[in-house]
């Protein structure tokens, strides 16, 4: 399967506890197209892995529309979600062993996914291609405890694609890494996304992985809060028309200061507006 788009508009998620409701996701309009490798950064609590599990279906958005190819996901029934994350869609959860049986080879984890009920009529690809394809070819039929960290992180990676999916979702795929881990599990991502066309979409808090990723999206508060390109930061234009402030313009526009925004030839820019302090106590 070739790579899948991803479609969010208004999704929002609020996690129901017994004395208080979070609300994890607040309004999250996203467009990612097939074949796009994206990092999902921002800071903790922001929402990001909610995203990430509403994107594999592990989750139901309480509003809002989520569509994955040709899917809806808030319509789709419990087999039908499970369907689609044993054929379309690969999920790493964060920790390599989470997503290993551990008394079983690299060879033998692909196969036992390969040939589970969920991913029938799932794309047949040779376990051999999976292996080259992680770079694990000579390690395929060692115990899984002969493995480092990095290589049982790219086993990871080779499960959760072993049925080629057109989305892969993986959460801090590089975390408790070293740098020449890390850099090969960078590479291992590029190259699924490069051979077959996989949309790739990860959480990361490195700063590193992040600036190798053609495109990066900020969650911040539970909203697309700004957007990375090669390295440049772009605030958002939301489907309500606010543009959320990145934080630093925020610190000198505090909320409830009045902008004029003037149109000029390269855009429009926004200007403070320099309203005259009212003296205290004459507020009233
Ligand atoms: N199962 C849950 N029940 C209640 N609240 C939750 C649950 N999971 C997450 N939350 C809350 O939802 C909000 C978003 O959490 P989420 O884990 O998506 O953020 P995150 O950006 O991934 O954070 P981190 O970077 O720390 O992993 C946080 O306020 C969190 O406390």
């Amino acid at each position: 399967m070739t790579g899948l788009p991803v479609l969010t508009a208004g999704l929002v998620h609020i996690y129901r506890a017994e004395h208080h409701d979070v609300a994890a996701l607040a309004g999250v309009d996203l467009s990612v197209q097939a074949g796009e490798m994206l990092a999902l950064l921002g800071p903790s609590g922001a929402g990001k892995s909610t995203l990430l599990t509403l994107f594999g279906g592990l989750l139901r958005p309480s509003a809002g529309r989520i569509r994955i190819g040709e899917h809806e996901l808030s319509r789709m029934s419990e087999p039908d979600l499970d369907a689609l994350r044993g054929r379309e869609v690969g999920i790493v959860l964060q920790g390599a062993s989470r997503n290993l049986i551990p008394h079983k080879t690299m060879r033998e984890n692909i196969t036992f996914v390969q040939g589970s009920r969920r991913a029938k009529d799932a794309e047949t690809v040779p376990v051999d291609e999976v292996l080259e394809l992680v770079r694990l070819t000579d390690r395929a039929d060692l115990p899984l405890s002969s493995l480092t960290p990095g290589e049982l992180q790219r086993g990871a990676l080779a499960v959760a694609v072993s049925t080629r999916p057109g989305l892969l979702l993986g959460d801090e795929p590089t975390s408790q890494l070293d740098h020449e881990a890390r850099d090969q599990v960078l590479q291992t991502l590029s190259d699924i996304n490069a051979t077959w066309g996989t949309t790739v979409i990860v959480v990361t808090h490195d700063p590193e992985v992040a600036a190798r990723m053609p495109r990066t999206v900020t969650i911040r508060d539970g909203r697309v809060g700004a957007e990375g390109r090669q390295g440049e930061e772009f605030a958002v234009v939301s489907a309500d028309g606010s543009v959320p402030l990145p934080p630093h313009v925020l610190a000198s526009l505090t909320p409830g200061t009045l902008v004029r925004l003037v149109e000029s030839e390269q855009g429009w820019t926004l200007v403070k507006d320099e309203v005259e302090e009212v003296p205290d106590g004459q507020a009233l």
